[in-house]
């Protein structure tokens, strides 16, 4: 199985990464860190506690990292996830105890105990934990497999016209992260918002009939009256777990090698991702951005983790 580090500000579709990632067999989950984003770093450690109980996570480290970026100043997503981070469902207390580690540390210990090679990075927040692991401990750069993020979109913004919000509410951590020499595949709003929770999508959830299933259903209904009234959306985009997905199964996405850099100055472009289509591609580039999804086979992925987690409800 591929060993993943799920590095996440839960966030609806965050917890629907963190359900896919256990769920599906074909994945390892080594670790599970958050990251101040779409609420404060308290409310999103909570809801991650909070899903890794209703998803029956057990023997994995989970460690808050970074409650703020690494220049500028906090900005959350409140009219999409609610005060909480995770409106919608009861939140259920939670038996994990915190790793007493940060995310920084735990991200490295982690990497630094694998195999080289071994250890897939799946961020699906802003990149501050993962900017300050590589410059904490550089040798993690080389040693990472893939770091496979959810963010940035090369023709579409949703924190500005052109930005993306896990990138644009740390700009600085997402151009660290994008210029190191590791290989990133960017899943960005380009790939993310053709994997919409259209009504015969929850209807298939429902049909699986257990707790984290019926936790999904409710995560959903608050999700999808949020994106309409605030994006006018009519079903919402579950961006996250497509990262997860593009690592259980790369056929599922269509992704193209291109430079991808991270607007720091502009004025109207600020933390824009920057990808070059013109051909070809440098022979050292080590960036690539995801285009077409199969949502079949994402849902079914989604489903059938949701069918492998959860007694009965
Ligand atoms: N409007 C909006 C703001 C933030 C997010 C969160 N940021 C990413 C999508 O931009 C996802 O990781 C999601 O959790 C989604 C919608
Ligand atoms: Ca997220």
């Amino acid at each position: 199985p591929r060993k993943i580090i799920l590095d996440c500000d839960p966030g609806h579709d965050d917890a629907v990464a963190m359900l896919l990632a256990h769920g599906n067999p074909n994945i390892e989950l080594l670790a599970v860190t958050t990251v101040v984003g779409n609420q404060t770093l308290e409310k999103v450690t909570k809801n991650a506690l909070s899903v890794g109980t209703i998803a029956g996570i057990t023997g994995v480290p989970f460690a808050a990292g970074c409650a703020r970026p690494l220049v500028r100043t906090i900005e959350n997503a409140p009219d999409i996830h609610g005060e909480s981070g995770m409106d919608g469902p009861a939140q259920p207390e939670s038996a994990i105890e915190l790793d007493p580690r940060h995310a920084v540390d735990l991200i490295i210990d982690t990497v630094m105990a694998h195999e080289p090679g071994t250890v897939t990075l799946v961020p699906t927040g802003g990149l501050t934990n993962i900017a300050l692991a590589a410059r904490k401990e550089p040798r993690i750069v080389e040693r990472v497999k893939e770091v496979v993020l959810m963010g940035g979109g090369y023709h579409v913004g949703n924190w500005s016209a052109v930005a993306e919000f896990n990138i644009i509410i740390d700009p600085e951590a997402a151009h660290i992260v994008f210029n190191e020499k590791w290989p990133v595949v960017m899943v960005g709003l380009d790939l993310t918002h053709q994997a919409l929770a259209t009504p015969e999508v929850v209807e298939k959830i429902a049909a699986v009939g257990t707790k984290p299933a019926q936790f999904v259903m409710e995560l959903m209904e608050f999700f999808t009256q949020t994106y309409k009234d605030a994006q006018g959306f009519d079903y919402p985009p579950v961006h996250d777990p497509c990262a997860v997905a593009y690592v259980i199964d790369p056929s599922i996405v269509t992704t193209r090698k291109v430079p991808v850099d991270i607007e720091l100055q502009g004025t109207l472009t600020l933390g824009m991702t920057v990808a070059d289509f013109r051909a070809p591609a440098p022979e050292d580039c080590t960036t690539s951005v995801a285009v077409d999804l199969d949502h079949e086979k994402f849902w079914d992925l989604v489903t059938d983790a949701l069918v492998r987690i959860g007694e009965p409800a």
